[in-house]
């Protein structure tokens, strides 16, 4: 866990051996411990060297650990402190990552020597912690005030570079990087007295004062308004502020103690578990399973390295970025003249001149590729007539995929000569930022096709979630009934303010209103057209507010047979300066059409409440969750929550939504939805789905074991 070598003579080599990220688990703790007594007291040992294992010098604490009320082995707080004291110079030998509490163990060591591709940084701010084992403490007194809270707050990766002008490493090289932390220990350079012996206080981070800020509270009360207007809610932002001006104003000693104090709040909080829990569902993607029983581990992917992308609207522009950013020479095809030169420029300014793009208004340019992405408009017959184009245009073995962000993959399958090649790649607007991508298997993918889009995935960077195929797939499939319930809410005396003021307390970046302006009301409106919801044809004769028999809101229709499609005409449910415009403002007009609206269908409106207004939104598509796990259209909760968090923006400290479920408690959920559908009978999306009455009835366990509960279910994985 902590190897002991004694090299070139009178150096202690201490290497923390915890694969893969050598985390500082209780084992290691120990070792480390043991390892820095036992180099104390070696009279042969001289200096002391620190490294990691395998390239890596320590991704921090264990986090599967922070489970435990207390952590065994001993206290992190206690070695670094052991170590610094250390009489002996201590020198890291930074390769690879030297994160959160790796970098506290950095800090705490003497010196510190770093690899050119070496990177550092305290992400704790992410797994709603700050660097509590001193590194609030002793980054300031090292680097400076502002530049240690940018790297807290943000919790960034700082690169060797930009480290090393900081001053948090003491120098970068190339070669081996522990043969050069060993020979610094030993000699800090010809000209110089060897380190060895030479008083180290200086170099005690805990010794130093932090260097002197003018104007100090105006920076920390700026500081501090900054992040509580970025945290939308969450906590430990506000905490690495507190933290950080504890060690710009106070004694070392004072400020660990304040530090311990702030840990204490945030440690075992809900917003640290639903963080943390975060951190393990945006890796579980990757281990895939199909209903064929093919998995991650036992596919291999296709090699790409060719790509066309059909259609060059809002996603077809970020598509091709995405994969040129990966390395892919891309095709981007587009069959309107204005659109493919509007295109071309906007690529160009984004791949900033870079990347290997070509432009075609021609679907033959496709010929050679290894992988096409359709993203043309959301439109059955489109499609179908694209995918039996590119079927009989493209080289066998192509992967045909496409973006569509509902329709049936399978059906786009079957126009093809190759139906086991195409599967859906439904990436997130703007497709080059946002993380998700969710990979749509149909009946007929093949695991092959499956692996290739997952791989392709990870190459972009993207959290890649694997889910089965159903109108909406899970993300769209789950916003569906949330939208729904915020139309209704406008129905009954709700405002789009008032919606949104609820879903941004919550956490969201912004409501459904201004999400949906942002997105534009027409691509529901399309996809509403499609699904035979709305247009000339479905609705003549019919009542307004009921399709299928159920309750149907048309506002969204109403909006946009009014040109009212949001952001890109200047008005939607809110009003903009101009067409294209960003800031949303209240528009009387809408006020006034909601109560003619109401007046016109004998709809009186009644004061809503914010909790109404979240419960209702949430518990409804947190319903929709348990009918995808239910269907096995996704594999697990934590996959749900990847894709909310990672593509529907839903704030990291609440978990995602079947975390939060599971935090507000099962039972109560159930209750919550008992209720509203008693109140809304006609609203089938508010009856309470049968895995939640069976979770309820079997004693509401823990997330990680609803698995248990949906087993023995009818599934389709
Ligand atoms: C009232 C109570 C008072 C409480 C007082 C209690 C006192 C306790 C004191 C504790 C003080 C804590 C202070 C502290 O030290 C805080 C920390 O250090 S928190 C951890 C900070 N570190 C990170 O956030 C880094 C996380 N890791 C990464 O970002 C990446 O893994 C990394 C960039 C290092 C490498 O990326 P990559 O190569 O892409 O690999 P993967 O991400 O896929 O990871 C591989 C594998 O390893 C698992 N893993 C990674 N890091 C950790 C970790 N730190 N702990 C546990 N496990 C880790 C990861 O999950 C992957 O495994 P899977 O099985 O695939 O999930
Ligand atoms: N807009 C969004 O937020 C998201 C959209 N999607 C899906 O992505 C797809 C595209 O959506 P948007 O980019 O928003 O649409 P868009 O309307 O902005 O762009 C579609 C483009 O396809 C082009 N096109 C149409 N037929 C073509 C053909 N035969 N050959 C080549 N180009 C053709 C059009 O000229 C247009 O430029 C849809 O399936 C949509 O559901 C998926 C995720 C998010």
């Amino acid at each position: 866990m902590a190897q002991y070598r004694v090299v070139s003579g009178s150096v202690a080599l201490i290497t923390i051996q915890n694969p893969p990220v050598n985390a500082l688990r209780a084992a290691v703790r120990e070792g480390l411990f043991n390892t820095i007594k036992r180099a104390s007291s070696d009279p042969q040992v001289r200096s002391v060297v620190l490294s990691g294992h395998n390239g890596t010098f320590c991704g921090g604490a264990d986090i599967k650990e922070f489970g435990n009320v207390s952590l065994p082995g001993p206290h992190l707080v206690e070695i670094f402190q052991l170590m610094e004291d250390l009489v002996k110079p201590v020198v890291a030998a930074i390769e690879g990552f030297a994160l959160g509490g790796g970098l506290e163990l950095a800090l705490a060591c003497h010196y510190r020597i770093g690899h050119s591709k070496a990177k550092v940084g305290f992400p704790e701010v992410n797994l709603g912690l700050f660097p509590g084992a001193g590194g609030s403490q002793r980054l300031p007194r090292l680097v400076g005030v502002p530049a240690a809270l940018d790297i807290i707050i943000t919790g960034r990766h700082v690169a060797a570079g930009e480290a090393l002008k900081l001053g948090l490493l003491d120098r970068v090289i190339d070669q081996n990087t522990v043969d050069a932390a060993v020979t610094f220990s030993k000699i800090q350079k010809c000209t110089s007295p060897p380190i060895s012996g030479k008083p180290l206080d200086n170099h005690r981070l805990g010794n130093r004062p932090c260097p002197p800020l003018e104007n100090m509270d105006a920076f920390f009360e700026e500081a501090m308004k900054r992040v509580h207007s970025r945290a939308r809610g969450a906590v430990a932002p506000i905490t690495c502020v507190q933290a950080v001006r504890g060690a710009a104003t106070l004694p070392f000693h004072k400020g660990m103690e304040l530090e311990k104090m702030l840990l204490g709040t945030l440690f075992n909080s809900a917003q640290a578990q639903a963080s943390q829990y975060c951190f393990f569902a945006e890796r579980a993607g990757a281990r895939w399973s199909m209903p064929s029983g093919a998995r991650w581990d036992t596919c291999k992917a296709k090699p790409i390295s060719t790509a066309a992308v059909i259609g060059l609207g809002t996603m077809g522009r970020g598509i091709t970025v995405a994969l040129a950013r990966a390395g892919l020479s891309v095709v981007a095809v587009e069959t309107q003249e204005h659109q493919l030169a509007e295109a071309q420029r906007a690529v160009s300014r984004m791949l900033k001149g870079g990347g290997r793009v070509s432009y075609s208004p021609d679907l033959q340019a496709a010929a050679e590729v290894d992988l096409v992405v359709e993203a043309v408009f959301e439109d059955m017959a489109i499609k179908e007539k694209i995918f039996k184009q590119l079927s009989e245009v493209c080289k066998p073995g192509t992967l045909l995929t496409t973006n569509t962000s509902t329709l049936d993959i399978d059906r786009l399958a079957s126009c093809t000569r190759d139906p086991q090649l195409v599967v859906g790649m439904h990436f997130f607007a703007p497709a080059h930022i946002m993380r998700l991508l969710e990979v749509v298997y149909g009946p007929r993918s093949s695991p092959e096709a499956v692996a290739t889009a997952m791989q392709l995935g990870k190459r972009m960077g993207k959290v890649s979630v694997a889910v089965g195929n159903c109108t909406g797939f899970v993300g769209n499939r789950m916003l569906k009934p949330y939208l729904e319930q915020a139309n209704f809410l406008l129905e009954e005396g709700a405002t789009p303010e008032l919606v949104d003021a609820a879903l941004e307390e919550f956490g969201f970046p912004m409501g459904v209103f201004k999400m949906s302006d942002l997105s534009g009301l027409d691509v529901g409106w399309r996809v509403r057209k499609e699904e035979g919801l709305t247009g000339p044809g479905v609705t003549a004769g019919q009542p307004m507010r009921i399709r299928h028999g159920r309750r149907y809101s048309p506002l969204g229709d109403l909006m946009c047979e009014e040109g009212r499609y949001g952001q890109k005409t200047g008005s939607g449910w809110y009003l903009y300066d101009k067409p294209g415009g960003r800031v949303a403002r209240s528009d009387p007009w809408l006020r006034n059409f909601l109560e003619q609206y109401r007046a016109r269908h004998g709809l009186v409106a009644r004061r809503i409440s914010q909790q109404e207004v979240l419960e209702r939104c949430l518990y409804a598509l947190i319903n929709e969750g348990f009918r995808v796990l239910e269907d096995g259209i996704a594999a697990s909760p934590q996959n749900i929550d990847a894709i909310y968090v990672f593509g529907y923006s839903w704030p990291k400290h609440r978990g995602g939504p079947m975390f939060y479920a599971s935090q507000v408690g099962l039972a109560r959920v159930l209750e919550g939805l008992n209720h509203y559908h008693q109140a809304h009978p006609d609203v089938p999306h508010l009856e309470p789905c049968s895995l939640l009455r069976r979770l309820v009835a079997s004693g509401s366990p823990p997330i990680n074991k609803w698995s248990e509960v949906v087993k023995g279910h009818r599934s389709q994985l």
